[in-house]
């Protein structure tokens, strides 16, 4: 009889060649210049169990920025850092219905906190959370834990995608300006910022991004080593975020037709999980008009179906 991971093999190849064409309606995001050469129509994907086997197909060798990926890392590691009650003061738990990068919300309720962690006012207020002794210091914190995370101490930082993102990023600028008037973000705008630029911008492949999420997947030990990385209860916050509000305002719609906690960022990149049993990293760069991966959400779509994985 085959096993899961042979039919996934031996179908996946099929289902990423079925789905390459949607992302023909897509557009590879351009507001970061750096982000703009990626190739538009790769398509890649790869899934590891908790016995360490893997299927992959497609462009999965291809590395990308984290970009919004990071985000659900960065809420975790502030939340060892400070708490669930300091967080929570400062970012909310609800998910918005706008664009991720809308400050529509941050003038329409009091006192202005973040509606949650995964828009971005909400991921650079988490980024003013994290603990450390200056902006290189706490961008290396995150980078480490990340490290630990995909299991992969050559992660490192794309530098140009940075330096594009840091000269091009005014409406995040703007974002963190705005908190911060309104007394809500805390410490040096222009460091906050660049801490939050810096872990966007993290270099992964599709095995980096499935470790990751074997990881969430398997409340917070990484199967493969046995090692405690992340406290469960934060595993549990990090998973509802990311059914609720990780593809921002496609979320719904995300988890009727796939139906598994995940998080997607402008690079293309979409990490899932299906619990207790795989972690999921896809590449896809060219997006919806919600910023997710086109044909990224298509494959899923696919893979949840045939392989009955919804959650719900
Ligand atoms: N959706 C995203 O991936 C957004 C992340 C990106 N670095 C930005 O702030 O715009």
């Amino acid at each position: 009889m085959n096993t899961e991971i042979e039919k996934l093999r031996k179908q996946l190849p099929e289902w990423v060649k079925s789905s390459v064409p949607h992302s023909s309606t897509g557009k590879v995001a351009s507001y970061i210049p750096e982000l703009a050469k990626a190739s538009h129509d790769a398509l890649g994907i790869t899934l590891l169990n908790t016995k360490g086997e893997f299927a992959s197909a497609g462009s999965f060798q291809m590395c990308f920025t984290m970009q919004s990926i990071s985000k659900v890392y960065t809420l975790i590691l502030a939340l060892m850092d400070n708490g669930e009650d300091i967080v929570f003061s400062k970012v909310g738990m609800e998910p918005t219905g706008d664009n991720f990068n809308s400050m529509l919300k941050l003038e329409l309720v009091r006192p202005g906190i973040p509606f949650n962690p995964f828009i971005n006012a909400g991921a650079i207020m988490v980024s003013s959370l994290i603990h450390g002794n200056s902006q290189k210091d706490k961008s290396e914190r995150i980078l480490q834990f990340f490290k630990e995370l995909a299991n992969n101490d050559n992660l490192k930082h794309d530098e140009d995608v940075f330096h594009s993102e840091l000269e091009s990023g005014h409406l995040n600028r703007s974002i963190a300006y705005f908190l911060k008037g309104n007394g809500v973000l805390d410490g040096d705008v222009e460091e906050v910022l660049k801490i939050y630029f810096c872990h966007c911008s993290i270099l992964v492949n599709c095995a980096d991004l499935a470790r990751m999420a074997l990881v969430l997947a398997c409340d917070g030990v990484d199967p493969l080593t046995g090692k405690k990385l992340i406290p469960p209860r934060f595993v549990q916050i990090a998973k509802t975020f990311m059914t609720t509000c990780g593809m921002y305002n496609a979320s719904g719609e995300f988890a009727i037709q796939v139906g598994l906690p995940a998080k997607s960022g402008v690079s293309g990149g979409v990490l899932a999980l299906v619990p207790g049993r795989y972690g999921i990293g896809v590449i896809g760069p060219a997006l919806n008009d919600k910023g997710n991966s086109q044909a990224g959400i298509e494959l899923l779509e696919t893979i949840s179906q045939e392989m009955k994985w919804s959650i719900f």
